[in-house]
């Protein structure tokens, strides 16, 4: 029997109402590529449970992250949670936060992890999905620490967008989707960051084994072909 998890984030949060209280605590969670877990239903029974299916699209600025992500979307239904575009919309709804976080991503630098941890939890556990594109998350190694340890999840599989810096200015110059960020002063300072405090996130996922390496130059087609396989591998397994 297939049931749908209904968060990812309660076996490190038992005190949240879910299926997934029930899993056992000790359970390797997100093994890669595995999707369904035996657990004990309130009667004791054991059953298959459908675990979510995380990937973590990670790349530097212009990389094309989301433009990858939705034709991931469109070709194998995943659901595309834009760490950036949660960000920019919580500043349209929480005056609190408002100038925190666009004074950060004005300078080039990373958003406190609760809070983006927090909204994309927040997503997960609102969306129908099992499948999710985490795009542009996690940006540090407090940013995957706080990951974990909040929902005690971790990604199956990581996919990095390597492109040239100069292909990146280049891209992010000519964006023009009126963002903050797309200017050649804060692209310096994101360059930056993404040196000293990302690569360091892509070089762990590439030391555990999970990081699938993309050469983000081409075009969009091109580089999706690149991309495609490593989904079609794994539909079967993660339907
Ligand atoms: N393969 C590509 N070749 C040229 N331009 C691209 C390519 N992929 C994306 N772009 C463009 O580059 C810009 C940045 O892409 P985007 O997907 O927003 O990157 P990211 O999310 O990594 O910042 C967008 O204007 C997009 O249309
Ligand atoms: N995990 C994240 C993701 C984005 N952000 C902020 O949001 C900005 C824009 O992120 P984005 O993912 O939309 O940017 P792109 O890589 O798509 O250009 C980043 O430069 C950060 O300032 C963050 O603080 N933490
Ligand atoms: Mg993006």
């Amino acid at each position: 029997m297939w049931r749908r998890v209904a968060s990812v984030f309660t076996l490190l949060a038992p005190s949240r109402s879910s299926v997934l209280n029930k899993v056992p605590h000790n359970l390797k969670f997100l093994e890669v590529f595995a999707t369904e877990v035996m657990t004990p239903t309130e009667d004791g029974v054991l059953s298959k449970v459908k675990t979510p299916f995380i990937t973590f699209v990670l790349g530097g600025p212009g990389s094309g992250k989301g433009t990858q992500c939705l034709k991931i979307v469109e070709s194998f239904g995943f659901t595309h949670l834009s760490a950036g575009d949660l960000l920019r919309k919580e500043t349209s709804t929480n005056a609190k936060f408002c100038d925190m976080i666009n004074d950060t991503i004005k300078e080039g630098g990373i958003v406190p992890s609760e809070l983006t941890v927090k909204l994309i939890q927040g997503a997960i556990d609102s969306s129908e999905n099992y499948k999710f594109l985490i795009d542009g998350f996690p940006r540090s190694e407090e940013n995957r620490s706080a990951f974990e340890k909040i929902t005690g999840a971790e990604p199956n599989i990581v996919l990095f967008f390597d492109c040239p810096e100069e292909e990146m200015v280049r891209r992010v110059l000519s964006r023009n989707e009126g963002r903050l960020d797309d200017n050649i002063d804060t692209m310096k300072k994101r360059l930056k960051t993404f040196t000293a405090l990302s690569l360091p996130v892509i070089n762990y996922y590439s030391e555990k084994g999970k990081l699938l390496k993309i050469n983000a130059v081409g075009t969009e087609d091109e580089v999706f072909e690149q991309v495609r396989p490593v989904f079609a591998k794994y539909e079967k397994e993660i339907r």
